[in-house]
């Protein structure tokens, strides 16, 4: 007949059937309030100091806690023994052993990797090599015929070929853990996660873009790639304080745990309204959902910043460039060896169109250009202004100089041969580059103007672009957009006829492209600069309209979720400055692109500087793309500029203007590299030949100072080209 202490013996007993026991070693006696929460956090349903490893009540029996473990398992081996899975804290295993009652029960006891060898009895672990494990939970199967123990393995590794694991090397996570560990105590010189161990900045930085980046990733192999970038900072984190692999996924195990859910939902600057999501948001006329959240900027005073934080406002929020190169070298290399093939795969990829061909040829036919009145008469007036102004920068005079009496150098412009011409048409078509570039390309006079540009969804070219296309004698039309686009203009393909100078804007596959192919001596290309997404700086002071720096602001913002707008306030008060923000949000909400700029407007910023000057040296070093000037004295400041693509002066000179219809030309540098690029112009389609002609008389009285540089350079040859004609004249 069962007593009460029996009862719960085997209540105990049957419970320890399913649960797992975490031992508390030695090293833990007595259990400290940290290991025992942590254990807890866990799921350990018991926490076992080696001291106290009875348990019942306090009167009457106690059962010991290993008899308790041990007692439900039951082995099917003619030796009695368990087969043992032995793993690390992460569960990757180590290898496979056998386990008896005693040896179960001294690892309880002791904590430590105890195990039953089939030849030698007892077997602690590491007794001899030094390898020990302290034990972290032991479980047993569904069955109860045979074990699991989680160590933490010391030394060499748990196999006696030194390795870590029986079973080969560990990949994954828990290798860049042991990496990322081994870099911590000792790094090799100029190691980048030593960099970043000892960095919190660097390392903040790169986990929030590194999210960003994951968050904007749409193929299941950028998405991959991005994760991997993620954990690996994230790792980073968690390793230089102390945080194993083993406890985040405790962490997560004790969430699933949980029962009352929480509602999920982001903190305020990680909304949609403040997170870039996705390269291509939606598009629409009304916002998707109901979001009333303050579309806003962020706010910093130059007065209070440390120079570091600084440097920071002037970075652009883009990816870095070796990360884009490694994602835009596959479709490059692709494009390059398989040629339309791949042109067309990665356009059905990327863009998804399916197109039989990619290239079309004029003559374009009517229909294919057919415009309304209205924006035709409007693109006539935008080709005029700026067919104007490129046309005065065309360089057509041969400048001659005399530099001696008899030496005559001279230099003269030519049109580059072929250029390809890369229209934007992602978030929007654009057929104003089409202009922006076609127009300076006819002006300079170059024989193949091929454009490229994405497919709308049926396969078609927007009925602008067509018509600028014919009004710049566009002699080709690519069908593509992205990395692919500018590699099979590089390269040439069946179809795609190649050409020797790429210009145009894009996104960060376009930019990256470019970068990537004019570094390549096969593709003999060279590009006009980095144009990538659009930007623009205000500097506002007391006399500026809000309304006015709102819209200008805004009107950069739509272009990308990856544009940046900055406001520099000039010792604004602060109502002025609220007015402007104000003014951002309630126009924002009202215009369609609100989801982009939501975006946008989330990574930009607005820097307070006591003085016009301050503002003008900030604007300087941020070298932006567009600056527009609303102060009092705005034309006296164009003087202090020294790096932006295109100033816009005064309270009536939008910049709307300069991207469509004013004269100059929207193609302009960005990400900063204003300070040493120009926008396109004229001249960036020409290139320019010098030429000589010396007389005798000319070269009687050069030819001895070339000799002797000659000389000096021990290149005799050179010499003797000059001596050999002086010695003819005497
Ligand atoms: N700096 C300047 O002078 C200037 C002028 C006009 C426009 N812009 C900028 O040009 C950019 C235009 O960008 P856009 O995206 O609208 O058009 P886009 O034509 O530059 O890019 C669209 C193409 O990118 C490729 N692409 C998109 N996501 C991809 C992915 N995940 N993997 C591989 N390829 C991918 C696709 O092939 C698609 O056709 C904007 O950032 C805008 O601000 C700059
Ligand atoms: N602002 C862009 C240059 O950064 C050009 C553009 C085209 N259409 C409208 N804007
Ligand atoms: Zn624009």
């Amino acid at each position: 007949m069962p007593t009460a202490d029996t009862d719960f013996i085997t209540s105990v007993a049957r419970f320890f059937a399913s649960c797992t026991v975490y031992v508390l070693s030695a090293a833990h006696t007595p259990p400290t309030t940290a290991s025992i929460r942590q254990l807890r956090t866990a799921g350990a349903s018991f926490v076992i100091p080696s001291s106290q490893l009875t348990i019942g009540p306090s009167s009457g029996s106690q059962i010991n806690i290993s008899d308790a473990f041990t007692a439900p398992i039951t082995s099917d081996r003619k030796d009695g023994l368990f087969p043992t899975v032995v793993c690390d804290e992460t569960g990757h295993s180590l290898g496979l052993v056998y386990s008896s009652v005693n040896s179960i029960k001294e690892s309880i006891v002791t904590g430590k990797g105890v195990y039953q060898s089939r030849k030698h009895g007892l077997w602690r672990k590491g007794e001899t090599s030094g390898a020990t494990q302290d034990v972290v939970s032991i479980r047993q199967d569904c069955d109860s015929d045979s074990l699991e123990f989680k160590v933490v393995q010391h030394g060499a590794g748990f196999c006696h070929l030194e390795r870590p694991s029986c079973f080969g090397a560990v990949g994954g996570i828990a290798a860049l853990e042991n990496t990322l560990l081994s870099r911590l105590e000792s790094a090799p010189e100029g190691s980048y996660t030593s960099r970043l161990f000892n960095d919190p900045d660097l390392l903040r930085s790169k986990i929030m873009e590194e999210a960003d980046e994951l968050c904007q990733a749409e193929s299941p192999e950028d998405i991959a790639f991005e994760a991997a970038d993620l954990f690996y900072f994230a790792l980073t984190k968690c390793v230089a304080a102390g945080v194993s692999f083993a406890e985040i996924e405790r962490s997560l195990d004790h969430k699933a745990k949980k029962v009352v859910r929480r509602p999920g939902n982001a903190k305020p600057q990680w909304s949609t309204s403040a997170v870039a999501s996705s390269s291509k948001p939606p598009i629409s006329s009304e916002p998707p959902f109901a979001n009333d959240e303050t579309i806003s900027m962020r706010t910093f005073d130059l007065a209070t910043i440390e120079p570091e934080e600084r440097s920071q406002l002037l970075r652009r929020p883009v990816l870095k460039s070796d990360e884009m190169m490694a994602k835009v070298r596959p479709i490059v290399e692709d494009v390059r060896i398989r040629g339309d093939a791949a042109l067309l795969e990665l356009t059905a990829k990327f863009d998804k169109v399916t197109l039989d061909a990619t290239v079309i040829f004029p003559p374009f036919s009517p229909s294919s250009m057919e415009l309304d009145d209205e924006v035709r008469v409007a693109i006539d007036k935008a080709y005029h202004n700026i067919h104007k102004f490129h046309d005065a920068q065309a360089d057509r005079s041969t400048l001659v100089v005399e530099t001696t009496p008899g030496v005559i150098c001279s230099r003269f412009a030519r049109p580059v041969a072929r250029v390809g011409l890369y229209i934007p048409g992602g978030t929007a078509i654009l057929p104003s580059t089409a202009l922006m570039l076609g127009i300076p390309a006819q002006v300079a006079g170059c024989k193949e103007v091929v454009f490229a540009t994405p497919p709308r969804p049926d396969g078609s070219i927007s009925l602008e672009v067509m018509y600028v296309a014919h009004l710049v004698g566009a002699t080709a039309i690519v069908k593509a957009g992205g990395a692919q686009a500018i590699a099979a203009l590089a390269y040439g393909t069946e179809t795609v006829p190649k050409v020797d100078k790429l210009f145009g804007p894009g996104n960060q596959w376009v930019t990256a492209a470019k970068m990537l192919v004019q570094n390549d001596t096969d593709a003999l290309v060279s590009i006009d600069m980095p144009a990538g997404p659009s930007e623009v700086l205000v500097i506002a002071d007391h006399t500026a309209n809000p309304a006015f720096v709102a819209a200008d602001l805004l009107s950069q913002a739509e272009h990308g979720v990856d544009s940046q707008v900055v406001l520099l306030a000039v010792d604004l008060p602060a109502e002025r400055l609220e007015a402007i923000e104000q003014e951002v949000d309630k126009q924002a909400k009202a215009l369609p692109r609100v989801d982009i700029m939501r975006q946008s407007i989330a990574k930009s910023i607005i820097v307070k500087t006591k003085t016009v000057d301050e503002a003008i040296d900030f604007s300087n070093d941020y070298a932006p793309e567009h600056l527009i000037m609303h102060l009092e004295k705005a034309s006296d400041c164009v003087a202090q500029i020294d790096n932006a693509g295109s100033v816009f002066v005064g309270p009536f000179t939008p910049e709307s203007c300069g991207d469509y219809a004013s004269g100059t030309n929207h193609t302009l540098p960005t990400n900063g590299y204003a300070r040493q690029f120009s926008g396109v112009n004229t001249q960036s389609f020409q290139k320019h030949i010098t030429s000589q002609e010396i007389t005798a008389a000319g070269l009687k009285e050069l030819g001895p100072v070339v000799a002797t540089l000659a000389d000096c350079e021990g290149l005799a040859a050179h010499a003797n080209a000059v001596r050999i004609r002086l010695r003819e004249m005497q």
